[in-house]
C-alpha cells in the first residue's frame, strides 16, 4: 500500500468525485430516499447503495438496556449489530477519557465527546454487512444528550460546546447519516441507577442518581416531547423499566416494525 493524499490525486486528474467514489462513497446530487425535508441527502456523501437497506438505532438513558437488547436481536438472520464503542473510550493508547471525564468534567468533558464523535461517526460510515442494521445511540444523541448535559449543567466551558457544535454541524451537513427508525428504551432515573450499580463499571461508580434525571429529561425533551432538537427519524417507544422476560416479550412484539424499518 502506498499512501495517497486527496490533493496529489487531483493534481493528477481525479475530481472530487473520483476519489469519493473510489472509497465506496458517492457524492449525493438528488433526494436518495424518503426523510424529514430539513435533513435532506442532496449534496451529502453516502456509501453507495446503501438507501435501500434499514438502519434502527437503539437510544436510551445510561444503563437503560441498549446493550441487553442488541444481544438479543443479534441472533437475528439478515441483522447485523453495532454496540457503541465503549472500549474506545475507555482505552484510548493506554488512556481512559471516560474516567478522566467522570473524574473531571470541566478538564476532559471535551476530550471524551470529541473522541465519542469521532468512534461514533466512523460506526455510522462502516459498510453494511446485511440488509438491517441495529446500532447503539448515534452521534446525534452525543451531541444532543451528553454534550448538552454537561454544558447545560454548567460541567462544559462555552468554547469547548462551541467547538463540539461546530463540528457536529459540519459532519450533520456534509456526510448523509442514515437512520429510518429510532427505538427509544423508555426507563425510569431509578431503573437507569439500579442496573448501573448492579452493572458495576468502575468509572461509573461516581454517577448519582442526578445525572441520570438530567438526561433523562434531555431525552424526553428530544423524543417524546419533540421540543429541543431536530428529530432525523421516526420514534418507536418500548417501556422497559420491565424485568428481562417482560422485555423479552416486548422486542418480539415489535419485532416486525423494527425490522422493516425502512418501509415505515
Ligand atoms: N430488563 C432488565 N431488567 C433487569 N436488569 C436488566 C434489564 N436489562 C438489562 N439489565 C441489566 O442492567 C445492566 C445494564 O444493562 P445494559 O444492557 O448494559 O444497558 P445499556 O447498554 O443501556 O447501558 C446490565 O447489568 C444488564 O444485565
Ligand atoms: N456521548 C456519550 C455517550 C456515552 N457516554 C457515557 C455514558 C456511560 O457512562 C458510557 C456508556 O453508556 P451506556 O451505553 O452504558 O449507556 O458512556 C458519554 O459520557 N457520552
Amino acid at each position: 500500500h502506498c499512501a495517497v493524499s486527496p490533493s496529489s490525486l487531483m493534481s493528477a486528474g481525479w475530481n472530487r468525485r473520483t476519489w469519493l467514489s473510489a472509497g465506496g462513497f458517492t457524492l449525493i446530487h438528488s433526494r436518495a430516499r424518503s426523510r424529514a425535508p430539513s435533513h435532506e441527502t442532496a449534496g451529502k456523501l453516502m456509501r453507495s447503495g446503501e438507501d435501500k437497506k434499514a438502519v434502527v438505532w437503539i437510544e436510551g438513558n445510561i444503563a437503560s438496556g441498549k446493550t441487553t437488547c442488541l444481544e438479543y436481536f443479534s441472533k437475528t438472520s439478515n441483522l447485523e449489530v453495532l454496540t457503541e464503542p465503549v472500549s474506545k473510550w475507555r482505552n484510548v493508547r493506554g488512556h481512559n477519557p471516560l474516567a478522566l471525564m467522570y473524574q473531571d468534567p470541566e478538564r476532559w468533558g471535551i476530550t471524551l465527546q470529541t473522541y465519542v464523535q469521532l468512534t461514533m461517526l466512523d460506526r455510522h460510515m462502516s459498510p453494511m454487512s446485511a440488509p438491517v442494521r441495529m446500532m447503539e445511540r448515534s452521534i446525534f444523541s452525543a451531541k444532543y444528550i451528553f454534550v448538552e448535559n454537561l454544558f447545560r449543567s454548567g460541567k462544559m466551558p462555552e468554547v469547548d460546546y462551541a467547538v463540539l457544535t461546530e463540528w457536529f454541524d459540519w459532519i450533520t451537513t456534509n456526510i448523509s447519516i442514515p437512520v429510518d427508525l429510532i427505538v427509544y428504551l423508555q426507563t425510569s432515573p431509578q431503573t437507569c441507577h439500579e442496573r448501573l450499580m448492579q452493572r458495576c463499571r468502575e468509572e461509573e461508580k461516581v454517577i448519582p442518581l442526578e445525572y441520570l434525571e438530567s438526561t433523562h429529561q434531555l431525552y424526553e425533551d428530544w423524543l417524546i416531547k419533540r421540543s429541543s432538537f431536530f428529530l432525523p427519524a421516526p420514534v418507536l417507544v418500548i417501556p422497559a423499566d420491565q424485568d428481562l422476560p417482560n422485555m423479552l416479550d416486548r422486542y418480539e412484539e415489535n419485532r416486525d416494525k423494527i425490522l422493516t424499518a425502512n418501509n415505515l
